[in-house]
């Protein structure tokens, strides 16, 4: 698992720690660490030409310092200095070293063949030390430059414990922010290194450990790992009967939404349950038996929907494609009334927004899967742009107000439980962003819930899973919903053999 701190809760930790500390100490784990880092993404660090992007702070320190070292091994080392300020220390070992400092001028535009855009142009490796805990908003005036200057380079660049200008607490990025491809954090993971749109800015995350943890308390966000996923999956054992590994109900799909009802069912089967129960009318369940002949189905009568829902059941799914009119209302509240496990997706959430005491009133686990439109249905005032721009926020007061799970879908898939911390889910890709991928992931996650996981637990490896088995059905070309269903037993295998 790796762990993600907020802002103040680092701030509070370093405190602690560099008040047992000589002065410094900690300044120079960080830099050392970074030193590798550059040293690693370096074909040779002797005579490599690194440039140095250098703010106002502690960040620009930290790159100050980790460039005297590559310059004592030999690097041609340009400290660009953009801030008000410089750290004063850091500038002086970095001369000592024999590294070089330019002032850039604090106008907002860096003109095409200044000293500046050129030593950027020409660099083998760039180091982004503008901005990092301490920054605020999108990179202003001539910081804003230097990233774009930086962006438009060839030189790999290597962020200082974020890529500066992403909200290192929410991962929204409103104006410039650099892009790394290597992003150096220290002491703990920051939220916005794991959630979109800022996650997609730091490339991959090397964690500088400065002997922080035992500082830290419980983290904000946690971002599972292939063998978190390994070990919370329900394993068959060999007394399993269908029963013992989950009968999971399923009241999706209508006469007008056929397709998601086979592909929430294909999406249970191959999850690991043990019996799909689908609740239907009959044209949509002769439909998801003809595609899955496993599947046991009631079929509702217009009449009395209700008397034909399947009891025994361990767990529900509801929603996808289902409708909003009363009869679906009738029935979500039904389901709602059990005391089994209920994933509700896609049309339930609509209906939920307009009833939401069903959910915050229901004491048996729940769970809902909105993505950004839906969820902004469940928070008055709330745009779906708000919602994608701040994910992990709109995520978490949807589960506070709502007293539920929320796993909110999108370029990074979040899952809040109150109490708890968030989950952002690493295997995300935009191979998911078409019709139908949602209805997959409800019937997995439906399984995973209906063979005995709680619900935070279930999405956090039904994302993995959906996000894994995106990227293995990918060979080059586009993929649809159903190509994600065939591929979910390769995910799980792959899973297991890491
Ligand atoms: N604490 C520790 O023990 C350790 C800390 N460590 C390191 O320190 C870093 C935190 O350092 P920090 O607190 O000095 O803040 P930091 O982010 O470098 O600079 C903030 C300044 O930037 C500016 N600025 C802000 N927003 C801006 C914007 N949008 N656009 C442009 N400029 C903007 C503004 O300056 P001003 O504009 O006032 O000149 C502000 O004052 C941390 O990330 C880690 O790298 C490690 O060494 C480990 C030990
Ligand atoms: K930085």
């Amino acid at each position: 698992m790796r762990y993600a701190h907020a802002v103040e809760t680092v701030r509070k930790a370093e405190g602690e720690l560099m008040a047992r500390l000589p002065d410094g100490a900690l300044m120079q784990r960080a830099a050392t660490g970074l030193a590798g880092v550059c040293a690693r993404v370096l074909p040779r660090v002797y005579g490599s030409r690194v440039v140095l992007l250098i703010g106002s702070g502690d960040n620009g320190g930290d790159a100050l310092y980790a460039g005297s070292q590559l310059a004592r091994r030999g690097a041609a080392v340009r400290a660009l200095l953009v801030g008000s300020r410089v750290h004063e220390a850091g500038l002086a070992a970095l001369r000592a070293a024999g590294g070089r400092a330019v002032d850039v001028p604090r106008s907002a535009e860096i003109p095409a063949g200044s000293a500046a855009s050129m030593e950027v142009a020409a660099a083998d490796l760039i180091v982004d030390g503008l901005v990092g805990i301490g920054g605020s908003g999108g990179l202003r005036g001539p910081h804003a430059s230097l990233a774009i200057l930086a962006g438009a380079a060839e030189a790999p660049v290597v962020a200082v414990d974020l890529p500066s200008g992403i909200d290192v607490d929410t991962g929204a990025v409103e104006g410039t922010a650099v892009r790394a491809d290597v992003t150096a954090t220290f002491g703990t993971h920051k939220p916005g290194l794991f959630v979109n749109p800022g996650a997609a800015h730091a490339g991959v995350v090397e964690f500088v450990d400065i002997g922080l943890a035992g500082e830290l308390p419980t983290a904000r966000l946690e971002c599972p790992q292939a063998g978190d996923i390994d070990a919370l999956l329900p394993r068959p054992e060999p007394e399993s009967t269908k029963y013992r590994r989950g009968v999971l109900g399923m009241a999706v799909g209508s006469d007008r939404f056929r397709g998601a009802a086979v592909l929430a069912a294909g999406g249970a089967l191959r999850g690991g349950v043990g019996m799909v129960r689908y609740a239907g009318r009959e044209a949509v369940a002769t439909e998801v038996v003809r595609r899955w002949p496993e599947v046991v189905v009631s079929v509702l009568d217009p009449g009395d929907p209700l008397a034909g829902l399947p009891e025994g059941v361990n767990a529900w799914v509801v929603g996808p494609g289902r409708g909003v009119d009363g009869a679906a209302a009738a029935e979500l509240e039904s389901i709602l009334a059990t005391s089994a496990p209920v994933l509700l997706d896609a049309d339930a959430v609509t209906l939920l927004g307009q009833r939401p005491r069903l959910v915050r009133d229901r004491a048996a686990p729940t769970l809902l899967t909105p993505h950004a439109g839906e969820l902004a249905r469940l928070l008055p005032d709330t745009s779906p742009r708000e919602v994608e721009a701040r994910r992990l926020e709109h995520a978490t007061r949807a589960a506070e107000e709502y007293r539920c799970v929320v796993l909110l879908k999108g370029s990074t898939t979040v899952i809040a439980e109150p109490g708890r911390p968030a989950a952002a889910d690493p295997t995300g890709t935009s191979l998911l962003a078409t019709a139908g991928t949602g209805d997959v992931l409800s019937g997995l996650v439906g399984s995973l819930l209906s063979g005995g996981l709680a619900p935070r637990e279930a999405a956090m490896c039904g994302a993995y899973l959906h996000g894994l088995a995106a990227r293995l059905a990918h060979d080059g070309g586009p993929i649809g919903a159903s190509d994600l269903i065939d591929a979910l037993p390769a995910a799980i295998r792959a899973l297991r053999a890491e």
